[in-house]
């Protein structure tokens, strides 16, 4: 892939979030991939959503360069379901979770490479996320340092809308 900065996947209809929370970034929405990332994709559907769950059509690729973060934020349910699956890749980093009514209230999860995280219930809503910025990427006492890290995100489709409808551009939540 090429290096940052590229203007190549700042696609139009994809950034409402982004231009507000994510920062240092290039993003698509892809819906063909290969036998094997299928495989793979089918493995995340199977383990993060039911079987009444639709997703939307097409899966977020998220692609956040070494000094890219993500600010704290719900995504909208006016374009995301009730789940939230994403599969982390290349470098790891810390996601935060904070209450948005109590903010003592929070936790951090390690994102591995490989690894795979789920919003869902309380999570999903109750609680915002976001990635730290390499200067305060820390899980614990152990400092996670940040290099450009991918996400493959899935999402269940918004509460109420149907298969035909799921066009609405995922990463706008
Ligand atoms: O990169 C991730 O894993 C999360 C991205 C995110 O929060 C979003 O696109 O709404
Ligand atoms: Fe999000």
């Amino acid at each position: 892939m090429p290096p940052f900065p590229c203007s190549l996947w700042e696609l139009p209809g994809l950034t409402k979030l982004s231009v507000q929370a994510i920062h240092g970034f290039r993003e698509t929405e892809k819906s063909r991939w290969s036998e094997a990332s299928r495989a793979i994709l089918q493995r995340v559907q199977a383990a993060a959503f039911g079987p009444g769950q639709t997703l939307l059509s097409s899966v977020h690729v998220l692609d956040l360069e070494a000094r890219g973060y993500i600010k704290p934020h719900v995504d909208s349910i006016k374009f995301c379901g009730a789940t939230i699956a994403g599969l982390s890749l290349l470098s790891p980093s810390v996601m935060r979770l904070v209450h948005t009514q109590e903010p003592g209230e929070w936790l951090e999860l390690l994102l591995e490479p490989g690894s795979l995280y789920i919003l869902r219930g309380s999570a999903r809503y109750d609680f915002s996320h976001e990635i730290l910025r390499d200067e305060e990427s820390f899980f614990g006492e152990c400092r996670i340092p940040r290099g450009r890290r991918i996400s493959v995100i899935c999402r269940s489709l918004p509460e109420g809308m149907g298969p035909g409808e799921s066009g609405q551009p995922p990463a706008a939540c």
